[in-house]
């Protein structure tokens, strides 16, 4: 049976506080708790051209917010910090394959603190490299746009990554969560959702035009 006529799955809707307004952190976080996760990229200015924010920002977000947090490390080496994003709140952390020469290891290591644990790539790596871990991690995240910035237009090819993806979990029978991030909008969540994905990552389509709860309407009206 192909992915795109296997029975519906729960789709997880994952707003990116990398859009958000930082000034009302509180409020951004109250506009989004209808959806399913609060998704907090870090990036450290070094495995991606650009620097948003660390450990005092996910703290800030914990106290303020129920959600479950989602953190997405574009930092290298990030097995230095795992323990310091799990006592900040992180309930996810997902991981770069090309930012650690140990991804197994970095996996067990998100396993052993308590936390679900991710895998991700570039949209220039190819997808054996995570092949590896596939079984032992709790989500895979398909990155559908050069990972740094927000605001990026959808890369197509990653549609079919998804497919690919889908196959190799079902083959596994692994009820790992397959995550997009990047460039999803209200426009193109359905085609994600057909090709397998189980959990959208938005930043600029949810605080975009209208805010948050405008925003995570248009993916829920999308989605019905
Ligand atoms: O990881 C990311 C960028 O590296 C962000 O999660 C992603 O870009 C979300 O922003 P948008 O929905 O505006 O593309
Ligand atoms: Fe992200």
């Amino acid at each position: 049976m192909t992915a795109d006529a296997a029975a519906p799955r729960p789709v997880k809707l994952a707003p990116s506080l990398l859009a958000c307004d930082f000034s009302r952190l509180g409020d951004e976080l109250r506009a989004i708790e209808g959806a399913d996760w609060a998704h907090v990229d870090v990036m450290d200015g070094s495995f991606v051209p650009n620097i948003s924010f660390g450990l005092p920002i996910l703290a800030a977000a914990r106290r303020a917010s129920p959600l479950f947090m989602d953190v997405h490390l574009m930092v290298d080496r990030p097995e230095r910090y795992l323990r310091d994003f799990a006592d900040a709140g992180a309930d996810g952390l997902t991981v770069h394959v090309e930012a650690t020469p140990h991804i197994h290891r970095t996996v067990q290591q998100i396993r052993e603190l308590g936390k679900r644990a991710g895998v991700t790539l570039n949209p220039g790596t190819p997808l054996e490299a995570v092949r590896p871990v596939l079984a032992d991690v709790d989500l895979v995240l398909v990155m559908s746009v050069n990972p740094g910035f927000g605001g990026q237009k959808f890369i197509p090819a990653s549609l079919e990554r998804i497919r690919t993806l889908r196959r190799w979990l079902d083959e596994l029978d692994s009820p790992a969560e397959l995550q997009v991030d990047g460039g999803v909008t209200s426009q193109n969540a359905r085609a994600m959702v057909h090709a397998g994905a189980t959990c959208l990552v938005a930043g600029s389509a949810v605080y975009g035009e209208g805010g948050a709860q405008a925003g995570l309407e248009r993916f829920r009206e999308a989605l019905k």
